[in-house]
């Protein structure tokens, strides 16, 4: 009998951020290995015209819970929706709803936040600082409260090269922060964002750093643990591989790249690739749950959930792994044959942006124009180069997370649960696992059919034909132009043409002296 599983049988759990990726996966393990807890309290918004109930039906009929179903057919009745906006006071949760959070909860997963990396300072400090700040405060008014699980970033304190698993301080306090944030107006704190931020590369990981900073500071006697995920991917293996659901991180990069829009990156091509599976995640997130509780460490803990030190990968080994699976599974109507360069030269990386990003969409815009239709082309490359162009920072640099706390958690664990509960990256294979990442994107993300492959592959022939149609064109025009007014242009054509007409006439007589 696995001892966590256990662990989390009959007890209430209240997730935040449980719509997310991250928290829908956590949901669903906790659900198909612990189907006896009593309840999970979410802390859900109405969002896109969905009220609360029809957000939760969504997700529990989607393809993510159909193996919970076999193990817990009620799983309707487990989840107990509460309406709260995290952004807030008192996250507008009803008294009721506060009575009885307060009074049943035995364990907090905090994944919410708001993981965008051009958001406001207002906003992301609310989310990211404040609301964690809120979630503790309430976590002490819990009597039976055994251990709250925050989810943080690897990145919080990615302006350092080698990171610990421990809480780094910042610059300013939090709190500070969180004071001025209220009387400053909103052009004044967009103004000091950049000065407060430093060496950060984004205001969600300068917030994220903050929001560890709090956790330190208003810990009280809470026995807490913090989680620090790097770029987390698509399922490893549960409940099945693949499985994906936002274009966050690498996801929205694959589709641009698979459609064919996106056909060089300034990336490093050796530096890590530190993607870690989100059920991997999981794994040690619900395992640091019952570790916590259980044994109580005297201080807050840190588990990074990292893959570089276990099992490095690079940008490159990747890449190429992304372009061979496109040539199995391509994707539908992509608008150029997927191929892709990463670069970490300015200069070559202006020159590609120019030549296979912008002067394609605007040949495609004067196109679509000419045939009475709208212009999309070049709106939409503008928006994926700016999306690349925020996640730069993260492809072009190596860090190094010490791991020990993680380490020692694997060892702790008993050989059923290091089984049920596997966070061992060790064991993954990249080449299946990114092959599988790619078709889940197109399967979950992309929504595309597997039986639409055959003429996939014939529409990536067909742009194949044409783009070396366009370019024998091009060069024949360039060429043409250049021999009508250029000398040297003309000499240079003449010795070849000669050169060939003597090479053929030399291959004519000597085959005829054979004969
Ligand atoms: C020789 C060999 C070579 C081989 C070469 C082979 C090459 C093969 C190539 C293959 C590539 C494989 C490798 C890839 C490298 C991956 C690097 C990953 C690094 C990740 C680091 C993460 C570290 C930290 C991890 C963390 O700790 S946290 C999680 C990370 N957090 C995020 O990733 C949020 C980012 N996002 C935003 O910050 C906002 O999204 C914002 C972007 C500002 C837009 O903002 P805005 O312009 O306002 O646009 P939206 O309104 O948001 O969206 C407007 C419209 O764009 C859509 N759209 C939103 N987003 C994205 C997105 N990403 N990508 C695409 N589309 C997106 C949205 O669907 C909407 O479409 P529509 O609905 O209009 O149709
Ligand atoms: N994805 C990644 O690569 C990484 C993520 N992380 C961390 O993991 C955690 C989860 O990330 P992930 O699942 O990817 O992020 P998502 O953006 O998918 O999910 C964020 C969750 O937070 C909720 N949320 C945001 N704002 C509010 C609000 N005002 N009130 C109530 N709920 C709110 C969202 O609800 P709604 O559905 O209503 O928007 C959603 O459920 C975050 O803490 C993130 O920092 C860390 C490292 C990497």
């Amino acid at each position: 009998m696995s001892m966590i599983a256990a662990f989390y049988s009959g007890k209430s759990i209240l997730i935040t951020g449980a719509t997310g990726f991250l928290g829908k996966v956590l949901m669903e393990k906790l659900l198909r290995t612990s189907p006896d807890l009593k309840v999970i309290y979410i802390l859900v918004r109405p969002k896109a015209g969905q009220t609360l109930q029809q957000r939760i039906f969504q997700i529990l009929n989607s393809k993510l819970f159909e193996k919970v179903k076999e193990v817990c057919p009620n799983v309707h009745e487990k989840i107990r929706a509460i309406y709260a906006d995290l952004s807030q006071n008192d996250f507008a949760i009803s008294k009721e709803d506060m009575q009885e959070l307060l009074s049943c909860t035995n364990v907090i997963f905090h994944c919410a936040a708001t993981v965008r990396f051009d958001d406001t300072l207002r906003h992301a400090v609310q989310l990211n600082v404040t609301a964690t700040r809120q979630l503790l405060l309430m976590a002490s008014q819990m009597p039976k409260l055994e251990v709250f699980i925050h989810i943080s970033t690897a990145y919080s304190n990615c302006n350092l090269k080698h990171i610990d698993e421990v809480i780094y301080p910042c610059p300013v306090e939090p709190k500070k922060i969180i004071d001025s944030l209220e009387w400053l107006d909103d052009a004044i704190i967009e103004e000091i964002a950049p000065k407060l931020i430093r060496d950060w590369p984004n205001i969600y990981t300068y917030t994220k750093a903050l929001g560890e900073m709090v956790v330190q500071q208003e810990s009280r006697n809470l026995n807490i643990a913090i989680i620090r995920p790097s770029i987390v991917g698509a399922t490893w293996q549960e409940p099945f591989p693949g499985w994906v659901d936002n274009v966050n991180g690498p996801n929205g990069l694959i589709i641009a790249a698979g459609k064919g829009f996106l056909r060089a990156l300034k990336a490093t091509p050796k530096a890590v690739a530190d993607l870690i599976p989100v059920d991997t995640v999981v794994n040690l997130t619900l395992a640091v749950g019952w570790y916590t509780a259980v044994h109580r460490p005297k201080s807050t803990l840190v588990y990074h959930s990292t893959s570089g030190n276990f099992n490095p990968c690079n940008w490159h080994k990747m890449g190429v792994q992304v372009l061979a699976t496109f040539e199995k599974i391509p994707f539908e109507r992509a608008f150029r044959r997927p191929y892709a360069n990463f670069t970490s030269n300015n200069f070559t990386s202006l020159y590609w942006n120019a030549v296979s990003h912008r002067a394609p969409a605007i040949i495609y815009d004067c196109y679509l124009r000419l045939t009475g239709r709208k212009p999309r082309m070049t709106k939409l490359m503008n928006q994926i180069l700016r999306t690349a162009s925020m996640l730069e920072y993260f492809i072009n640099r190596s860090w190094e997370w010490s791991t020990y706390n993680t380490e020692m958690l694997m060892s702790e664990l008993s050989p059923e649960d290091q089984r049920v509960f596997n966070f061992d990256v060790r064991q993954l294979n990249w080449l299946e696992y990114i092959e599988n990442y790619v078709l889940g994107v197109k399967k979950y993300l992309l929504k595309e059919d597997m039986a639409g492959i055959p003429e996939a592959k014939q529409h990536l022939k067909r742009l194949r034909n044409i783009h070396y149609l366009f370019n024998t064109a091009l060069f024949l025009i360039v060429w043409r132009l250049l021999i009508a007014r250029s000398q040297m242009a003309r000499n240079v054509w003449f010795f070849i043409v000669s050169f060939c007409y003597k090479f053929l006439s030399y291959f004519r007589a000597s085959s005829t002296l054979k004969v």
